[in-house]
């Protein structure tokens, strides 16, 4: 095979872990230097060794960012412990000279027939009996004569009394370090497992490693588990953690995703992250209160004192929780504050906060990427609902390069309403943004019987009809990639929560150049019945800078009389999505927001989707028109005076 195709291969099998092509590319080339062009070496074990250099490298680098951190942290740090640094010293000086990638190489990937003695240690895995956990003459003897064991920190003697100058009692768990034995005590059947080598290819035993989880299942039964920790040892101030608090903290970490899931989980990451904890929960010597989880809100929050106008800043959740706990009232005004990703892997793109002033409180709310039913709305969702007519079952791949329409285009006139580039067609568009810019008499429907206005015995004041976007939908026989899914897929552009420099509280920002059609995101909110945003909104009405919430009622006129549990609205006041900071911006907002029916036909319930009225360019505040009648002081939301600075700005 030619370098090239190679050179594929390996990048098809990185991308199946979710690596991208760019971040393997350098390690690929290190490692080709490195075993001179072998590739059968990269190659072998499905690119095992690739896979853990690139690991590695990361690990490398999230060492170096987490140490800069801490070195431009604003916090006082603890004093060094010489002798433990002298320690690490002592392990790492003999592969100073080598990168992480020749590290990890030399570590585990070495091939067995390798006259390298650094090699014959690293695969000496069969040679190895089943042994006790604790001090092993041949791994000692092996430490001493190969070089890969400078990597390896062995639970030696000397280990345990230097976790003992920790001041620790002893605790349930322990980290292992790699190069520890983990073996079955009755000295039978289970895998001996030294550090990361893990050739059991000749055994029924099966095996599984990477640099922090360390699996071994026999075919009696019998299963270890081995969580790597050894970057507890680098972390200042550590000390061994009650176990059930680590639990209890990654528990709520997870219960406060809302048990949603990146596409990315596996038991895997779940054990990584469980070292993590281990790690994190080991630096917060405050101890958690009983069975009270800790707040994890701001968990990946990074605080930067020298960022700049650049805010892609690096980030690193370790260390965090004790940054939190001293920070200074004066330190907190001067630094630039940010969070990597408030949308916590629930989005298809990260989306990180930026605050430049330093002085804000993170916004507190859940994210969650979908609508979801606050508690009485009643949502009728079923396939039966949609009638063949309405779907294009007989469809495949993408509709949009058909010849002839399909019935998934009659919403929109017989045509679609985006390009093949996934914008809003132009005369879509400019309908739609004419429609709510210069509504005209007929634009306005009135219901008999307002659920607005009803407990106030009101007439209605009117509601503004809408386009709606029909997407195809799961009856539908095309692709997830066709062109009339756009909205369902999600977000795909680059935006940023940042703290507006009027007074508007937080906003919303692009930093990517947008064309004019664009979709951004939804609105995603609690979705109440009227009655029920009424009540919330009577108990909240002290707090002044809430999320506005939006009354589904494009298609009100077309009911005599609606039903309460069908007048609904999304409030994202507690829970929503990234669309919760979209400010105002009278008359001229660069977004419209556009009905789209994604899974039902029925329009008391739909998707309400945002588009770009023109060219955004990198770094603009995204802005829509609320629609407020600033001049209602009936209304149950009180209006905000407006800092838009529109030239038609109706709300100074
Ligand atoms: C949907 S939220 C937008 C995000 C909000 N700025 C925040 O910090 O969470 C709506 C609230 O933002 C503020 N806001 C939005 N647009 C504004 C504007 N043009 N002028 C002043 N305040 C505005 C008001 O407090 C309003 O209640």
């Amino acid at each position: 095979m030619a370098t090239r195709e190679r050179a594929s291969c390996a990048f098809k099998a990185t991308r199946a872990l979710g690596i991208r092509d760019e971040e393997v590319k350098p390690v690929l080339l290190n490692l080709l230097k490195l075993f001179d062009k072998n590739w059968e070496l990269i190659e072998a074990e499905d690119y095992r060794a690739l896979i853990d250099a690139y690991f590695e490298s990361k690990e490398s680098e999230r060492v170096s960012d987490e140490k800069s951190l801490m070195e431009h942290s604003v916090y006082e740090r603890p004093s060094k412990r010489p002798h433990l640094e002298q320690q690490k010293d002592q392990i790492s000086s003999s592969t100073d000279s080598l990168s992480p990638v020749e590290k990890v190489i030399f570590s585990s990937m070495a091939p067995k027939d390798s006259t390298c003695k650094r090699a014959s240690c690293a695969f000496s895995s069969e040679r190895l009996a089943v042994e006790p956990r604790c001090s092993h003459p041949q791994k000692e003897k092996m430490s001493s004569n190969c070089h890969t064991r400078e990597l390896i920190k062995p639970r030696t003697k000397q280990s345990v009394s230097d976790e003992a100058d920790f001041a620790e009692p002893p605790a349930a768990v322990h980290p292992v370090f790699r190069g520890s034995f983990v073996g079955s005590t009755n000295g039978n059947n289970l895998v001996t497992l030294l550090g990361s080598q893990c050739d059991a290819s000749s055994s029924k035993d099966r095996m599984y490693c990477n640099s922090n989880v360390l699996i071994a299942s026999s075919t009696s039964g019998e299963v270890k588990i081995s969580l790597n920790c050894d970057s507890a040892v680098r972390c200042q101030n550590f000390k061994v953690p009650d176990f059930n608090s680590v639990l209890k903290y990654l528990e709520d970490k997870y219960l406060k995703t809302h048990k949603l899931v990146t596409p990315e989980f596996s038991m895997k990451t779940l054990f990584k992250d469980l070292c993590e904890c281990y790690v994190q929960v080991g630096q917060l010597h405050d101890p958690l209160p009983n069975n009270k989880a800790l707040r994890i809100d701001n968990s990946d929050m990074v605080v930067d004192k020298k960022a700049s106008s650049s805010f892609r800043l690096p980030h690193s959740s370790k260390n965090l929780p004790k940054a939190k706990h001293k920070a200074t009232a004066c330190d907190k005004k001067r630094s630039v504050r940010s969070l990597n990703d408030i949308t916590k892997g629930a989005e298809n793109v990260k989306i990180s906060l930026v605050d430049e002033s330093g002085n804000e409180d993170f916004p507190k709310f859940t994210y969650i990427p979908h609508n979801i039913i606050y508690q009485n709305a009643y949502l009728l969702i079923s396939l039966a609902r949609i009638a063949d007519v309405d779907c294009c079952s007989s469809c495949s791949g993408d509709c949009l390069s058909s010849q002839i329409p399909c019935a998934c285009a009659r919403e929109t006139g017989g045509e679609f309403a985006y390009t093949p580039k996934g914008l809003l067609k132009d005369d879509f568009l400019t309908a739609c943004v004419c429609m709510r810019r210069t509504p005209k008499k007929d634009h306005f429907v009135y219901c008999q019987d307002c659920p607005l206005e009803r407990s106030k015995n009101e007439p209605c004041k009117g509601h503004l009809l809408r386009k709606f976007i029909k997407e195809c939908w799961r009856k539908c026989g095309c692709h997830m990639t066709c062109g009339n899914r756009v909205v369902q897929r999600g977000i795909t552009c680059d935006l940023q929560v940042f703290m507006t420099p009027q007074g508007k509280g937080w906003g919303l920002r692009t930093l990517q150049d947008l064309p004019k059609g664009s979709f951004i995101c939804e609105y995603v909110g609690e979705i109440l019945t009227n009655t029920e945003l009424y009540e919330r909104n009577i108990q909240n009405r002290g707090n002044n800078r809430h999320t506005y919430p939006v009354t589904l009622d494009a298609d009100w006129g077309s009911e005599k009389v609606l039903r309460d549990e069908e007048a609904l609205c999304l409030d994202a006041t507690f829970s929503g999505n990234v669309a919760r900071f979209i400010n105002h911006r009278c008359h001229d907002g660069n977004l419209i927001d556009i009905p789209v029916e994604v899974e039902t036909p029925d329009h008391h319930y739909y998707h309400l989707a945002f588009f770009t009225t023109r060219d955004v360019t990198a770094s603009e505040e995204l802005t829509w028109d609320y629609g407020i009648d600033f001049d209602d002081y009936d209304h149950p939301i009180k209006a905000f005076r407006c800092s838009c600075g529109s030239a038609y700005c109706r709300g100074t």
